[in-house]
């Protein structure tokens, strides 16, 4: 699996007086197995970037590829690369609009043209792939916490199987627990089911524990591209497009300033207290 974007650029309201450039200049590439997070200041252009990886937005200029493929070329199949990549919007839970758990969930496999039996088991397993067991498959969407509303709308684009998941900051709005809950969920369909993740999240904690890739995009375009520790190794240009590394990086570096041997890399807690540890002889 890769989708690879060659010079994409989207413009909105092109040639009126709202015209907005929201990406410029965009290459980059996903591929298989990838846990990518996506950064950036609000209005850097996130949204409209993601929506580009399954086909929701053409771009004004360049190129989207799915597997090496033109996904805006004659007779491509749209529905099919949108069944491979699912997109998870901000607040899912507001398109939860059927009975039950249960039949909100086979809304998507049904849409694929599954039977309902079929359905039932990809909606029964994608349920349990987030967590939520026989005791939710017949509440009312809306019974449910914030959290398991999430948990439950993440679920109904899970039962179309994806390659990747794409998520707009699935945390928003929640509680700590909630956040982690949701977190932990999505980190084990990464390691136990393989699928691709993108994550898009305003969390740099968040992000440093879970991700092992970063794009940062600023203005429209990629300022970086790179594993954590690279990206946040750049905290002061980090600063300059009005994101911050996660707080543990400041006080690495406050402590080697200092001349206390630390790594002053460490992007976790559970890595700066290793390496504090070691500094101090312990
Ligand atoms: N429908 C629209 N019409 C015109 N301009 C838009 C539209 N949607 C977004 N924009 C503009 O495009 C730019 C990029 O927006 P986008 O929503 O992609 O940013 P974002 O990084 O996802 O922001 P946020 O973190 O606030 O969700 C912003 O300047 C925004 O105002």
């Amino acid at each position: 699996m890769s989708i690879k974007l060659e010079h994409v650029t989207y413009t909105y309201s092109p040639g009126t007086v709202y015209e907005m450039h929201a990406l410029e200049d965009v290459n980059l590439e996903i591929r298989d197995g990838q846990f990518v997070g996506i950064i950036g200041h609000t209005g850097s252009g996130k949204s409209t970037l993601i929506q580009h990886f399954n086909g929701l937005m053409k771009p004004t200029g360049g190129l989207v590829l799915y597997n090496g493929e033109n996904i805006w070329g004659e007779n491509y199949p749209l529905k099919a690369l949108r069944s491979h990549v699912g997109l998870v919007f901000q607040y899912p839970e507001h398109q939860l609009f059927e009975e039950s758990v249960l039949e909100d969930v086979c809304f998507g496999p049904k849409n694929q043209g599954l039977s309902p039996d079929e359905a039932k088991e990809r909606a029964k397993e994608a349920l349990a792939q987030v967590g939520l067991g026989e005791e939710f498959y017949s509440s009312s969407p809306f019974e449910l916490s914030g959290g398991q509303k999430r948990r439950a709308a993440i679920a109904g684009v899970l039962a179309m199987n994806p390659d990747v998941l794409v998520l707009d900051e699935p945390t928003a709005g929640l509680d700590p627990r909630g956040r982690d809950e949701i977190l932990d969920q999505i980190a084990e369909l990464h390691s136990v089911r393989g699928i691709t993740i993108i994550l898009v999240s305003h969390s740099m904690e968040d992000i440093a524990k879970y991700v092992e890739r970063i794009i940062v995009m600023n203005k429209g375009k990629v300022a970086f591209d790179d594993a954590p520790k690279e990206v946040f190794s750049h905290y002061r240009e980090l600063e300059g497009m009005g994101l911050a590394a996660p707080q543990i990086t400041y006080i690495m570096h406050a402590l080697k300033e200092k001349g206390i041997p630390v790594d002053e890399t460490a992007t976790t807690v559970e890595e700066a207290r290793v390496s504090i540890l070691k500094a101090l002889g312990k």
